[in-house]
């Protein structure tokens, strides 16, 4: 057996499926060959009204070339998702590890909301575990973040630095409060195993420039900011304090492609599945920091583009640097970050000058990523070589994906999404070839 068929025999149930860190992991799973329950509530991604999935894992699935199982499903709704559950169970038989992106995250709508980020967060994970347990799995990876160390005294951070300490946000808080509910119950029940995985800056985007970091409204993160104002979308970047003790004076930050951070992941994943009991944390970064203006000057290297910026006050609640010690991960999860500043700014180049409205889309009946029918008659109406063709015409996208060399591929991986949309049911049978839809195979805003 080969080791992607011993691995369709382990289920992972990812929470936040359809989200930025979510759909990456999802889609790395599926290319290990785990089987992949994906659940989101949808808040944070989004969808195409004639879809039942959201737009990022449908193209998870294109880029995998194989199906995940979606669930619609609300933490915070117990009763639902104990639903959700039996449905699972009766499907699968077990879940035998839980990654566990699902939470709200931006830090400064949860200063605003504290209640809607205590209860999300919070009672939402409570009520994923009261679940996970009666369903049999006890093995989570956790989405945790640098924020537990709140302003660390030494740097580079290790993990054995305090935790909990001078935070200054409800979000951070909600971090800081589950890692500790989870070390209980670690503690309390012995057969629980829990790697809470602490990030350091996630930025970057999947190499295809499909799948990427989609925030809603104005982006309160630097990259996809400096990301946004590349591409025109944004008049310039606010530059938070110049005056901080750093070598330029501006803020100092470990950012870590999204790519690096999920094959940690998958690490942890490994880990668990050896049988791992216990609570343990890890950092993942990579242990290098870069000032703001270090990712200016990157981003603006990566996409030919100016970057206009002003550097205005200091931002509340901002500290001047933080950046980890990543050893530990290496020496027991055997997990080192391989990506630098420049592939983390040119990924999200690519993923942010082709989908310049993120997934969100104006419906073009010519675009085949917004257009079932049209993609299933288009397919029908093809052979091998004229897609081939379309391939070296149009530069589909899907089919050079990762490799242009790579064409049979491709075209094994759009007949896999016709079967994907097929089975949501939104699709009949193909009735006529329609060789005038050749032409046009994506919107204008992929390019
Ligand atoms: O418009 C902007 C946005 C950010 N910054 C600066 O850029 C750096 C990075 O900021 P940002 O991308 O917002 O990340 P952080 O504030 O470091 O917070 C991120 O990283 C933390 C973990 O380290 C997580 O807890 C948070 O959720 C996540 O947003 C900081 O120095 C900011 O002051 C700007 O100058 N202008």
């Amino acid at each position: 057996m080969s080791s992607d068929e011993s691995k369709r025999g382990i289920t992972i149930l990812v929470t936040g499926a359809g989200g930025y860190i979510g759909s990456h992991a999802c889609l790395a799973l599926l290319e290990a060959g785990y089987n992949v329950i994906a659940l989101d509530n949808m808040v944070n991604c989004w969808k195409d009204d004639r879809l039942p999935e959201p737009e990022s894992l449908i193209r998870v699935q294109i880029l995998a070339g194989r199906q995940l199982k979606f669930y619609h499903g609300e933490l915070l709704c117990k009763p639902s998702l104990e639903k959700i559950f039996e449905d699972i169970i009766q499907e699968h038989k077990k879940i035998d590890v839980c990654m566990h992106f699902a939470a709200l995250k931006a830090v400064g709508e949860s200063c605003a909301k504290p209640l809607e980020y205590y209860k999300n967060n919070i009672t939402g994970t409570m009520n994923l575990i009261e679940l996970l347990e009666k369903f049999g799995c006890k093995s989570l990876v956790y989405s945790s973040s640098a924020t537990v160390y709140g302003d660390p005294s030494n740097l580079p951070i290790s993990e054995s630095e305090l935790t909990g300490v001078g935070l200054t946000n409800p979000y951070g808080k909600t971090k800081y409060m589950t890692e500790e509910i989870l070390k209980d119950l670690c503690n309390a029940v012995q057969d629980w195993g829990v790697i809470s995985l602490r990030y350091f800056n996630p930025v970057g985007a999947h190499v295809s420039g499909l799948i990427g970091e989609d925030p809603n409204g104005i982006p309160n993160n630097l990259v996809p900011f400096v990301a946004q104002v590349a591409a025109g979308k944004l008049p310039k970047l606010k530059v938070f304090g110049g005056d901080y003790p750093t070598k330029d004076g501006t803020g100092v930050r470990d950012y870590i492609h999204i790519t690096d951070l999920i094959t940690g992941h998958i690490k942890a994943l490994e880990f668990i599945l050896k049988d791992f009991k216990g609570f343990k944390a890890y950092n993942l970064g990579t242990g290098k920091g870069f000032s703001v203006l270090d990712v200016i000057r990157a981003f603006r290297e990566a996409s030919g583009k100016d970057i206009p910026y002003e550097i205005v006050d200091r931002r509340p609640g901002d500290i001047a640097a933080s950046y980890c010690d990543a050893s530990l991960a290496d020496r027991e999860l055997g997990w080192v970050a391989s990506r630098d500043i420049h592939d983390m700014c040119q990924d999200v180049w690519r993923w942010q000058s082709r989908n310049i409205n993120g997934f969100k889309k104006e419906i073009n009946p010519n675009c085949i990523l917004h257009s079932p029918k049209k993609l299933e008659l288009l397919l029908s109406s093809l052979t091998k070589t004229e897609l081939r063709k379309l391939d070296r015409q149009h530069h589909l996208e899907i089919l050079d994906a990762i490799d242009q060399q790579k064409v049979q591929e491709g075209f094994d991986k759009l007949r896999r999404l016709q079967e994907v949309v097929k089975a949501s049911g939104q699709l009949g049978a193909a009735d006529s070839p329609a060789a005038q839809d050749v032409g046009l195979p994506f919107c204008g805003c992929e390019r």
